[in-house]
């Protein structure tokens, strides 16, 4: 289980672009979260990972504080971040980003796990190849892989289907519910992309102003819907 509690912070002392989020989210299970742009659903990925430097509140998982930790402490105690964008190493090889995901991580062997071959088959294709010459869709299964074999129990993907080919989309989501189900993960997913999260999370959370200002499940997610009027439509 991951609970944030009375969450507040922005990116300079006193500032407020989170303000007052408190949420659960169970193992085994992925959770949207949806908003116009700007509302500040990045800076609470940046929170949660460890990344925004003026917060108060507690955030705990698994019942381990996650708050004034180091983004590499937040790391090593289970959360795993895919960030927009993705930022892989693409002067490096495939396999050396997925090795970057282990290195350092306590109590993780030193080898990959042959999972990290076989649930996204085009990274074992690559292997040797520069990351930075694959495509926006292999970068991000390379992204969310070297997250999963750092061994998280919650993944935090931003944006996933930003930039990849509208056929990969649907593969990449289905394949990041079933590892959700199978690693008992609890996955925070940013997404704009209704169908996806329609596809693949259970519950959405909406937020406004850096606020979650509604709840619901992702069956009310239809295009006529008040919800989509309120907090996605442009
Ligand atoms: N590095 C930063 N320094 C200062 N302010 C920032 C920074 N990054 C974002 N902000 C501000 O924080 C607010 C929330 O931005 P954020 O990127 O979290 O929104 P978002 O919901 O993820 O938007 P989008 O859908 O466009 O990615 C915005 O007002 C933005 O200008």
């Amino acid at each position: 289980m991951f609970e944030v509690n009375e969450l507040v912070g922005g990116y300079q002392r006193g500032s407020e672009v989170i303000r007052n989020v408190s949420l659960k989210l169970e193992r085994g299970t992925v959770t949207a979260l949806m908003g116009r742009n700007g509302m500040g659903k990045t800076t609470l990925m940046r929170a949660i990972a460890g990344h925004l430097p003026h917060l108060k509140g507690s955030m705990r998982l698994d019942g381990q504080e996650l708050m004034s930790r180091a983004a590499f402490e937040v790391a090593h105690l289970g959360v795993g971040y895919v960030p927009q964008g993705r930022e892989i190493f693409s002067e490096f090889s495939v396999e050396e980003n997925l090795l970057m995901g282990i290195l350092g991580k306590p109590g993780l062997s030193r080898t990959l796990p042959d999972w990290a071959w076989t649930t996204f088959p085009v990274l074992a294709e690559r292997r040797r190849q520069r990351a930075g010459t694959m495509s926006g869709g292999q970068q991000q299964q390379l992204a969310i892989m070297r997250a999963l074999v750092g061994r998280p129990n919650l993944l935090l993907l931003d944006e996933p289907s930003e930039g990849i080919q509208p056929s990969i989309v649907m593969e990449v989501g289905s394949t990041i519910k079933r590892i959700a189900a199978e690693q008992n993960l609890a996955v925070l997913l940013v997404e704009q992309n209704i169908d996806l999260v329609r596809a693949v999370a259970s519950r959405c959370l909406f937020i406004e102003s850096g606020s979650i200002s509604d709840e619901a499940s992702v069956s009310e997610l239809r295009p006529d819907s008040p919800l989509v009027h309120r907090y996605l439509s442009a």
